[in-house]
């Protein structure tokens, strides 16, 4: 099947070549520099920690607690190292004696200590000009206090029998596996999947780590409590586990693109390599701007010319034009780190090779798992908008949705809009309760995941891909959009009245395309397309990322334009239903002359 990846090598990075890349290599990746706002010339030596005075003190405090709030809570900060490396690129500025370093230590423990932070050191290094003095960085992060804690999602992909439900087993049980599926056996959720080995539903598991970076797992029989693990938290990784058959991939896809995951972990058998859904994964990983990192699992069962033969291949696809990826071979701490802090450019891939029965580079997996950051931006004060990706009927406690709060704060009791329904409107809610990974809460900030229990609603009046937004917003729904669409694979043209699946955030429903500025469309064509949904008006916001699929049939792309739906009278007025015949009528003239409107508008441009 062609698809995103099947360009042949060349453009970023030539094809082929050897597998283990250096990571210092990496330095020229247009990693956003950290904005340097107040004057910090008076710290910018390598040696301004030893005994900075009162000023050069606060200014360092004032550097810390910024660099903390850009990395919602935590820092990766050097030591030993100036701010700004000379001009010629010299570097003999760089490192500190022992006496110094142990100095510098101290000043950074109580800067972190006054912001009520932990510090912990996590690489230190000679320095290559000269060996008696050396350079490290330490991992400073906020203490939490028992109801919070920095929430991380990775989404795990990979082809079936990668080893993905394994290694979730044996990371957040912390038991290895027997090479015959001991630690899946703790993950399956359903019967029929404990039964056929396969996993069918979007599973979340979680991994805990503490303020010092160490894991907080505590496996009791067998059972893991959520909400010792979260009290106990810093940072909580959440593990959307998505089936690797092809038979699933339409909740592989809902999984991507309606948990916003922050990364994704593809997984890859070593043995077995680069076959079945991995390049469709990687794709679409890739289509949705999710920074991915590979696991190569089995190492422990591989011989080395096929592991060798796998890495040689993934390296390759990484490199090629349609992944312009930097693959990166993780094979120390250091590696590590410097990974995990330039990870979010994107560009970068690591690497890393494991084998869930030895437990061989696990530790480094961890690591790089416990230095990872939110890549969502902190919106806490904005107005809130909540996706909701799916609900339950809870006994005794009633109404339930969980979801994704997408910005801006959700406190209990707020009063929030639910919508749209199918008449495109946004009806006044409350939230009677919150939960946070099963733990109870008072609030959700951005980012974050949670469930609400809500008032006065039944279950049947709502559905995935509905939101809870702050009234402020004045939310409108919508039956029609443009999107600007590239066509990854299909069989042979799209053209108007096509009809697939969209997904859009948590949305997951049939549009049917009803004007475009192309006659028809083939793989590897890039158009702007105008979609109708065809059940009901959904919330959709430009530039949101989406996925048109149906079988084998895909194209990925953005909206670029929504058109808002004007329901008859919006319910949080004074309510008129409509008889059958004016609401009909109603959807029928907006139809025809929304739909004609808008191709008259594409077929101008
Ligand atoms: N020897 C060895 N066996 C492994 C390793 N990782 C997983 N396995 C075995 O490989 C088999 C498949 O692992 P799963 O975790 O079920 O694979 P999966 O990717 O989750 O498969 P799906 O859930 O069907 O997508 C199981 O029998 C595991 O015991 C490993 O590192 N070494």
């Amino acid at each position: 099947m062609a698809s995103l990846l099947d360009t042949p090598g060349g453009g970023g990075g030539g094809g082929g070549g050897s597998a283990s890349t250096s990571l210092e290599d990496g330095g020229g990746l247009g990693v956003p520099e950290v904005m340097l706002r107040p004057d910090y010339s008076s710290i910018a030596a390598s040696t301004s920690l030893i005994s900075p005075n009162e000023s050069q003190f606060e200014l360092i405090l004032q550097r810390v607690r910024d660099l903390m709030e850009e990395g919602r809570g935590e820092t990766i900060y050097d030591v030993g190292i100036p701010l700004h490396d000379g001009e010629d690129g010299t570097v003999s500025d760089r490192g500190l004696t022992e006496d110094e370093f142990q100095a510098s230590e101290a000043t950074l423990q109580s800067i972190a200590a006054t912001l009520d932070a932990e510090c912990v050191q996590l690489r230190g290094h000679a320095c290559e000009e000269n060996a008696a003095k050396k350079t490290a960085q330490f991992l400073i992060r906020r203490r939490y206090d028992e109801k919070d804690f920095m929430e991380i999602r990775i989404a795990v992909v990979g082809n079936v029998d990668a080893g993905k439900s394994t290694l979730l087993g044996v990371l957040t049980h912390g038991e290895l596996d027997n090479g015959r599926g001991f630690a899946r056996q703790k993950l399956f959720r359903h019967k029929h999947e404990a039964e056929s080995g396969r996993t069918s539903s979007v599973g979340n598991d979680i991994l805990g780590f503490d303020c010092a970076g160490q894991v907080v797992n505590k496996p009791d029989h067998g059972n893991l409590d959520w909400v010792r693990v979260c009290e106990k938290s810093a940072k909580v990784i959440t593990f959307i586990d998505l089936a690797g058959h092809e038979k699933y991939l339409k909740t592989t896809v809902f999984g991507m693109t309606g948990h916003a995951p922050d990364f994704g972990m593809l997984m890859v058998g070593a043995n077995a390599g680069i076959v079945g859904m991995t390049k469709e994964h990687l794709g679409l990983a890739l289509a949705l701007s999710v920074p991915v990192f590979v696991v190569v699992t089995k190492i422990d069962m591989c011989p080395p010319n096929v592991l060798q033969e796998t890495l040689k291949l993934l390296v390759r696809i990484l490199k090629s034009q349609g992944c312009r990826k930097f693959p990166v071979m993780v094979k120390t701490a250091d590696d590590v780190v410097l990974s995990a802090t330039k990870f979010v450019s994107e560009r970068l891939c690591p690497i890393f090779q494991v084998s869930n029965v030895s437990g061989e580079n696990l530790e480094l997996l961890k690591m790089f798992m416990n230095l990872l950051t939110n890549r969502t931006p902190n919106t806490d004060d904005e107005p809130a908008e909540f996706q909701i990706d799916d609900t339950y009927s809870v006994p005794g406690v009633g109404t339930v949705v969980s979801g994704t709060n997408l910005r801006g704060t959700i406190k209990l009791n707020d009063s929030l809009l639910l919508g749209p329904d199918p008449l495109g409107h946004f009806n006044p809610i409350s939230v009677k309760s919150i939960h946070r990974k099963r733990m109870p809460v008072t609030e959700v900030r951005s980012g974050q995941t949670a469930s609400f229990a809500l008032k006065k609603i039944k279950r049947s009046q709502i559905r995935k891909g509905m939101v809870m937004v702050a009234p402020e917003l004045k939310p409108q729904s919508c039956w029609e959009f443009e999107g600007e669409i590239l066509v990854l694979h299909h069989p042979t043209t799209i053209a108007t009245r096509y009809q697939a699946m969209v997904h859009c955030g948590s949305i997951r429903q049939t549009a049917s395309i009803i004007g475009m500025n192309a006659n028809c469309l083939r793989t590897g064509d890039k158009a702007q397309v105008h979609f109708r949904f065809v059940k009901h008006p959904e919330f959709l916001k430009q530039n949101q990322r989406l996925v048109f699929r149906e079988g084998r049939t895909k194209a990925v792309g953005n909206v670029v334009k929504v058109i808002p739906h004007a329901p008859a009278g919006q319910s949080n007025l004074p309510k008129h239903k409509p008889n059958k015949m004016t609401r009909n009528e109603q959807r029928n003239r907006s139809m025809a002359g929304g739909a004609a409107a808008n191709n008259k508008e594409i077929a101008a441009k």
